[in-house]
């Protein structure tokens, strides 16, 4: 098992005992067969979580995070000069404070999400043995993860996710679209239905993402275009999350606390609720709305942005009794592309002021996927590793 590190430095041991009624898969690795933990009272070791993690996360009176929900509208058409003024106050403000907002008549057709979601159980429904086909590869982002058990030997989050790529198709338009060749390759060809399901639900998010990337560069000052002709031809990750419910729900977390190292994420979250954001020094609830999708900027961005806007401090906590499911779009450069904030952001009085070295997504990737479990510090703790190991890095 390649090293993997967190901020925890607790170093990896083999993941697993016998105690997380997990079955032996034919690598030797273990699984984590959520049909089965759920039912039991006793939660084993590897799903506890240390107490600051934890924090105030039994109680249940969490405060709500109040922020303004941004009406894209306005902005999308290109009519209302006022509407457009307030989405541009509203952003910045949420960014340079903790990096999370809300969107509504955001233009994704509310039927594709909800369609979306009657499609996440073809996958974490099915049987284990199937499910352990679709296992990702070491180093790779594409495929299912029961708890991370492959990768991870303590502080394992209690949930499934199913993972794929997703970029616009080369011009050739007689290829077959990206991710319906997925599900294809992965599923057969009677999954054809899911294929397209996230095919579009992909181009959906690629759409919303550059309207998010024209009001952020407005928001910051910059080139209106600048980050929409950064992101076009990018390649992104989609994510579905399953959290199954949890008897012991108050000892774990479905998703630690984290920073997405991605640029942007696009999410949207079903009604049970779970997804808390850190903000003004404590953990906020965010009330679940079909109407929305959450906006949270990644570290990747917060590069872009020479560490104006925030990189959102996050995590989801499980629920007793409820599962609870998410669709999460994390926008993302293609991967040969140097991440470097334009020059508006750089200067200063003083001169250049960069606050982070150049660096490509396809390095930050590689450090999440192969020696680092992005937490709460992982730009930093990449940086450090990249200055390290290539000292010439530019700063400039
Ligand atoms: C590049 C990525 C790594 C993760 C998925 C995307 C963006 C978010 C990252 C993640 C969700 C942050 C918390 C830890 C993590 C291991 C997880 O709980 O899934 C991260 C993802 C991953 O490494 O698979
Ligand atoms: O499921 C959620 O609400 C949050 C998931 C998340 O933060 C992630 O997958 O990066
Ligand atoms: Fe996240």
């Amino acid at each position: 098992m390649s090293l993997i590190m967190d901020s925890s430095t607790s170093p990896p041991i083999n993941p697993l005992c016998p105690l997380m009624d997990v079955k032996d898969h034919e690598n030797g690795a273990f699984v984590f067969d959520s049909a089965l933990l759920q039912k039991q009272t006793s939660l084993p070791s590897e799903f506890i979580w240390p107490l600051r993690d934890l924090a105030n996360h039994s109680s249940t009176t969490r405060e709500e995070l109040k922020e303004p929900i941004i009406d894209l509208g306005g902005f999308i058409t290109g009519e209302n000069n006022a509407a457009t003024a307030r989405a541009v106050e509203h952003v910045r403000e949420a960014c340079l404070n903790h990096g999370f907002f809300q969107v509504t008549n955001h233009g994704v057709d509310v039927n594709l999400i909800r369609a979306a979601y009657d499609e996440i159980d073809t996958i974490f429904k099915m049987p284990l043995d199937k499910k352990l086909s679709l296992c990702r590869k070491p180093g790779c982002i594409s495929g299912y993860s029961g708890a991370h058990a492959d990768r991870y030997s303590s502080k394992l989050p209690w949930k499934e996710t199913f993972s794929f790529g997703y970029h616009e198709n080369d011009d050739d338009h007689d290829s077959e679209p990206m991710v319906v060749n997925y599900f294809n390759s992965i599923l057969g060809e009677d999954f054809q239905r899911i294929g397209w399901v996230y095919q579009r639900y992909c181009e959906a998010m690629k759409e919303v993402s550059l309207v998010i990337m024209e009001l952020l560069a407005i928001s910051l000052g910059v080139d209106r275009l600048h980050y929409r002709k950064f992101f076009e031809d990018g390649s992104s990750i989609m994510r579905c999350n399953y959290y199954p419910p949890c008897k012991k729900s108050g000892l774990t977390l479905g998703t630690g606390p984290h920073c997405d190292p991605t640029s942007l994420t696009i999410l949207h979250q079903d009604q049970v609720g779970g997804l808390e954001v850190f903000a003004n020094n404590q953990w906020h609830s965010i009330r679940p709305r079909p109407d929305a999708l959450v906006i949270n900027i990644g570290d990747t961005f917060m590069a872009l942005s020479n560490g104006k806007y925030k990189s959102c401090l996050h995590r989801a906590v499980v629920n007793r009794d409820k599962e609870r499911r998410s669709l999460v779009y994390f926008v993302c450069p293609r991967e040969d592309k140097v991440v470097r904030p334009p020059k508006d952001l750089v200067c200063g009085e003083l001169g250049t002021l960069r606050n982070y070295p150049d660096f490509t997504w396809s390095d930050l990737l590689e450090f999440t996927l192969n020696h680092y479990r992005a937490d709460v510090a992982t730009l930093q703790s990449f940086i450090q590793w990249l200055v390290s190991s290539k000292p010439s890095n530019n700063f400039k």
